[in-house]
């Protein structure tokens, strides 16, 4: 049974059709990089994943249509992190990591050590422990969305969605983000992760799936989609391509000549 089963998927916003008959799966133990041009659909498709926008066709969290669970049982099957980073409350940071388990506690409860385990976790894995009682208002950007990303963590789902985890994030906590997100699949979990970076989604995505106005068109191992012609018919870029420890190595390196 699929964590995340989409078929059909149609989202009209603004009088625009911007996803137009989508059809994607996600099994557990996948860790699936989902890229496309800008405006090719991807948040729409992450947002309509978890009912947060009218569509037609169907969404399936784990086997149920998405669309008849209450928030709090779509917040047990899965976990968002969304573009935007802004952080509101000026509370500290672990307040923040800690609001990830919210939807595995009865209301004004307190943390359980189970919990509390978890929230710990989440922010080890995100680097941000060390910074726990700080405002998290008073982060830098790289910071605030590591902070977000250990929330969605402490949720603790079989499934995580995440639109553009690696923006913001310099080198290494990028790198820190894909093993995480990798040792999630390897886990059992399922991830789908909306990214820009090709290099990173060739060398540690197990699958990516290429969305182009408002379509899935191409999928599969990163080699087997991100090949030469595609980059140049989808982004317009050539890129340097090669291999190093057995994963692709992808380096965009120019527009890619016009044939007029
Ligand atoms: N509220 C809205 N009203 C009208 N059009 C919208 C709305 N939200 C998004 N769109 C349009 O839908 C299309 C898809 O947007 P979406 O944010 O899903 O793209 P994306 O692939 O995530 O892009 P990016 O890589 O730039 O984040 C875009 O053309 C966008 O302008």
């Amino acid at each position: 049974m699929p964590l995340l089963s989409i078929s059909g998927l149609r989202v009209r916003l603004g009088g625009t059709t911007v996803l137009d008959g989508l059809d994607m799966t996600v099994g557990a133990g996948e860790f699936v990089g989902l890229i496309g041009p800008n405006g090719a659909g991807k948040s729409t498709l992450l947002r309509a994943a978890l009912g947060l926008l009218p569509h037609a066709g169907t969404v399936l969290l784990d086997g149920v249509d998405a669309a008849t669970l209450s928030a709090r049982d779509r917040a047990e099957k899965a976990a968002y992190l969304a573009q935007e980073r802004e952080i509101a409350w000026a509370v500290p940071v672990e307040t923040v990591v800690a609001l990830g388990r919210a939807p595995h506690q009865r209301s004004f409860a307190a943390l359980g050590p189970r919990d509390h385990a978890i929230v710990d976790e989440a922010m080890r894995r995100m680097d941000v422990a060390s910074f726990r009682g700080r405002l998290a208002t008073e982060l830098s950007g790289g910071e605030k969305a590591r902070v977000l990303t250990a929330r969605a963590l402490a949720q603790d789902t079989p499934l995580l969605l995440a639109d553009e985890p690696t923006a913001g994030l310099d080198p290494s906590h990028q790198i820190a983000l894909m093993r995480v997100f990798r040792e999630l699949a390897a886990s059992g979990r399922g991830v789908v992760a909306s990214l820009h970076d090709l290099g990173l989604a060739a060398r540690w995505c197990s699958r990516i799936v290429l969305v182009a106005q408002g379509r899935v068109i191409a999928e599969g191992a990163p080699a087997e989609v991100l090949t030469p012609e595609r980059l140049r018919a989808v982004y317009g870029v050539s890129a340097f391509f090669a291999e190093a420890g057995g994963a692709p190595v992808i380096l965009p390196l120019d527009l890619a000549e016009r044939v007029d």
